[in-house]
């Protein structure tokens, strides 16, 4: 038996090194909250979501190319949300943007693959980019999530140290067991994702991102960000700015060695602007990074 296993694949550390270069930091949340569906004059209801969805699509035109649909959000209104969100991946897909799935999954391993063929495998219904994983069942659960986004050129991002202020209970306890003892759950979590990257890709950014909060204290929270920094550097999905408290001019101050890997999440923060006010509020954010970034 000769030749690779599967099909050379662009990764999805390639992919989002181009987006970055040429589209920016800036990730648009499609989070469709009962009171913003009210103040965008949309119903309460999937086909409102799917609005809201496809209009903030529209407005990333030539601006923003990363975008993070909240599941929860159209989980909500049973298969139709479901059917929605199918549609919604079409049109980001067709609008050339990077799609993750904010699903936060986690379970036993053998329950989890079937959660990741959903989301990560080529030709499901609802295939993204990316998708977000719970690894609070233990870091090993996400082995067929990992294999598949090698596998498939997709991506994952893994909660490490996450945005809400509750974290801190359970993220900065200290492991007495494994190759990581002593260090934070989140620290612990976010340096399984660097070895990931080390072992599994090459090239200037990995596949295997984490998602580190804006807002959290990362010294406090045991998170080495150097350790996330060294190439194939580790993708950060960043929510935390606008609505929870976090400034994007100080992307480097929070960031540092992974600034240049960091994607920005807004949702509230420029869905709050309305429908009319949309395209201006991601356009003063692509700015705002634009100037951090010096560009
Ligand atoms: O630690 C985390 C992980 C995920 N989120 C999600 O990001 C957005 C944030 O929305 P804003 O309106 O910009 O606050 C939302 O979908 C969360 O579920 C997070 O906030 N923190």
């Amino acid at each position: 038996m000769s030749g690779p296993a599967h099909d050379a694949v662009t990764s999805f550390g390639e992919r989002l090194e181009h987006t970055l270069a040429n589209r920016g930091h800036l990730c648009v949340g499609i989070d469709p909250h009962e009171y913003l569906l009210e103040r965008w004059g949309l119903p309460v209801s999937a086909v409102g979501a799917l609005e809201m969805g496809l209009r903030v699509i529209e407005a990333m035109e030539g601006r923003a190319g990363i975008v993070k649909p909240q599941i929860a959000f159209y989980e909500r209104f049973g298969a139709i949300g479901y059917k929605v969100l199918e549609e919604l991946f079409e049109a980001a897909r067709a609008a050339g943007l990077l799609v993750i799935a904010d699903v936060k999954r986690g379970d036993v391993g053998s329950t989890l693959e079937a959660y990741s063929e959903a989301w990560l495998a080529p030709g499901s219904p609802l295939e993204a980019d990316a998708m977000t994983l719970n690894p609070y069942q233990g870091f090993d659960t996400l082995r067929h999530p990992l294999q598949l986004a090698e596998q498939h050129g997709k991506g994952v991002f893994i909660l490490a140290a996450t945005s809400n202020p509750e974290s801190a209970s359970i993220q900065t306890a200290r492991r007495v067991r494994g190759s990581k003892n002593g260090r934070s759950v989140a620290g612990g979590i976010a340096s399984r994702a660097a070895d990931w990257n080390r072992d599994h890709f090459s090239g200037p950014i990995g596949s295997v991102g984490v998602v580190l909060g804006a807002t959290v204290d990362f010294e406090f929270l045991g998170i080495d960000l150097d350790e996330l920094g060294k190439e194939p550097k580790a993708p950060v999905l960043a929510p935390g700015f606008g609505h929870q408290g976090a400034a994007v001019a100080d992307i480097h101050k929070i960031f540092g060695t992974v600034a240049s890997t960091t994607i920005v999440n807004q949702s509230r923060g420029v869905l709050s602007a309305g429908q009319n006010g949309l395209a201006d509020a991601i356009e003063a954010q692509c700015a705002l990074l634009n100037e951090a970034f010096g560009k």
